[in-house]
């Protein structure tokens, strides 16, 4: 008899995106996820990026009904009220893949090239998480699937910070400042937490936009 030899895999490929869309938006006055940037639903302009670069992506919300048509799978928590690490674990449980790139539903500037930079990180760590300058991002931050009853423990003994799971565990930091400028890293982990943010945070947007289609017209 033959015997084939197989590689043992050590590092799954695929990945799951999970965003995050079951909080209030009570600082912003209705569902932040929703509402439109020039034209297009924050939730829209990150499901859009997700896509290319996760094999499997699900909203992780209260309600499937606003999501509709945006034709995502939703699923809810497995303890409501408590917050992202709740969304996170039904993530990983949920997930067919190794691991999850988690997001916030109000990172609207989510950067393409980033998503794909993270993806490709070879780690052991379980989890890949970007240092901004304002420190670390685990809302947007790639997860493995072995935290799950960590996570679970942490919510069930009411210790619900996600930053607090994250320096808890072994994991690998993306530092966004020795990224290249043209991956607008600081505005892809920039969140909308006000109706005054999202202003800002647009302006400051096409701003980043124009001077980068200066510089590539000058170079
Ligand atoms: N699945 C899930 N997501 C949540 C939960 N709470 C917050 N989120 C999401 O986590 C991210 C960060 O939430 P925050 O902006 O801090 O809270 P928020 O409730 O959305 O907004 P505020 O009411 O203004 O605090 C957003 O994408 C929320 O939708 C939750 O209990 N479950």
């Amino acid at each position: 008899m033959e015997i084939v030899k197989r590689e043992k895999l050590t590092y799954c490929e695929f990945m799951t995106g999970a965003i995050l869309a079951g909080g209030k938006s009570s600082r912003f006055g209705e569902n932040k996820a929703l509402f439109p940037i020039h034209g297009i639903p924050i939730i829209k302009k990150i499901i859009d990026i997700l896509h290319k670069n996760t094999e499997e992506l699900f909203i992780v919300a209260r309600d499937a009904a606003p999501y509709k048509s945006f034709g995502v799978k939703v699923i809810k928590d497995i303890y409501p009220g408590k917050g992202p690490l709740a969304g996170l674990h039904a993530s990983l449980l949920n997930a067919r893949s190794d691991r999850v790139f988690l997001i916030a539903c109000d990172m609207p500037f989510l950067s393409d090239k980033l998503v794909a930079h993270m993806r490709s990180i070879r780690s052991s760590a379980p989890v890949v998480v970007p240092l901004s300058q304002k420190g670390l991002e685990p809302l947007h931050a790639i997860y493995k699937k072995e935290l799950v009853s960590i996570v679970e423990k942490r919510i069930l003994s009411g210790n619900l910070s996600l930053k607090g799971l994250v320096e808890s565990v072994p994991h690998t930091i993306v530092r966004l400042d020795e990224l290249p400028q043209n991956f607008f890293t600081e505005l892809s982990v920039l969140n909308i937490n006000t109706k005054l943010d999202l202003e800002k945070a647009t302006q400051l947007y096409d701003k980043c936009v124009s001077d980068n289609e200066e510089r590539i017209s000058n170079s």
